[in-house]
């Protein structure tokens, strides 16, 4: 996979030569692009941005550079890349895009700093580049770059070969299969007892019926717990009678 990130602060995405996304570089399961917005200015003071037409605060980004950089990147590419831009007023990341970003071959990331990009920007490339605007949550950043890391990794770890335990990703909360739509539940390793506190039994009995029974129900526990509206969607009928207890 090709990921092409443009951004007045590059150097923010330092942390993709690390760890997990670093190796997968080095072994060229992907290939991570970034580009300087302000190489696409021809001002002597690089400008990005302005004022907002029809007032209010904060300056807007300005389109020219934004354009200029975009059809560099993607050009007239017979397959162009996904456009991805991170906005507050965005349909929400959720695993499911994430999936849906790791079976495509390339993504362009376009991470806006003040209060966002010249709408015009999305309206001309929206078709041809099958532009996303998405969240990552509902809270506002001072620009889209913490959100590209964010979706870069949940994307990246979906890769074939990147993560070591392929299970783990099968395995995911929000995946598809047994545990679909629950959150997390416990996890504990050595030693059996540490500060007094003992790891469940049930985990050490080696009956893996009951610990998978054990874990699902952890699971709904916590997702009952501390996300209703996800225990409210789950098909009455995937609950064996053991959950109805909870
Ligand atoms: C067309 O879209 C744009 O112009 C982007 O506009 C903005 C405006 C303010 C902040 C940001 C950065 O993203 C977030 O804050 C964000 C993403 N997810 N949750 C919070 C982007």
């Amino acid at each position: 996979m090709r990921v092409d990130i443009i951004s007045i602060f590059p150097e923010y995405f330092a942390p993709l030569d690390v760890s997990l996304i670093g190796k997968a570089r080095q072994r060229g399961l992907l290939d991570v692009r970034l580009h300087q917005l302000r190489d696409w200015t021809h001002d002597v003071h690089r400008t990005v941005d302005d004022t907002p037409y029809g007032g209010g605060p904060g300056m807007v980004m300005k389109p020219e550079p934004w354009s200029e950089a975009i059809d560099a990147v993607a050009g007239s590419a017979p397959e162009p890349p996904r456009l991805v831009v991170p906005t507050p007023s965005g349909r929400p990341f959720t695993q499911e895009v994430a999936l849906a970003y790791a079976a495509e071959p390339w993504l362009l990331f376009a991470p806006a700093r003040y209060e966002g990009i010249d709408s015009r920007v999305m309206a001309e490339y929206g078709d041809r580049l099958r532009l996303d605007e998405v969240s990552i949550g509902d809270y506002v950043l001072a620009g889209g770059e913490a959100a590209v890391l964010v979706m870069v990794e949940a994307v990246a770890r979906l890769l074939p070969g990147v993560l070591g335990n392929a299970g783990s990703v099968t395995d995911d909360s929000f995946a598809p299969g047994a545990m679909a739509g629950l959150l997390e539940g416990p996890v504990y390793t050595k030693p059996p007892v540490w500060r007094g506190h003992e790891v469940p039994p049930i985990l050490l009995s080696g009956n893996h019926g009951a610990i998978a029974r054990w874990r699902r129900d952890q699971a709904l526990r916590r997702t009952v717990a501390n996300r209703p509206e996800l225990a409210a969607r789950l098909d009455p009928g995937t609950l064996d009678k053991r959950d109805r207890q909870v």
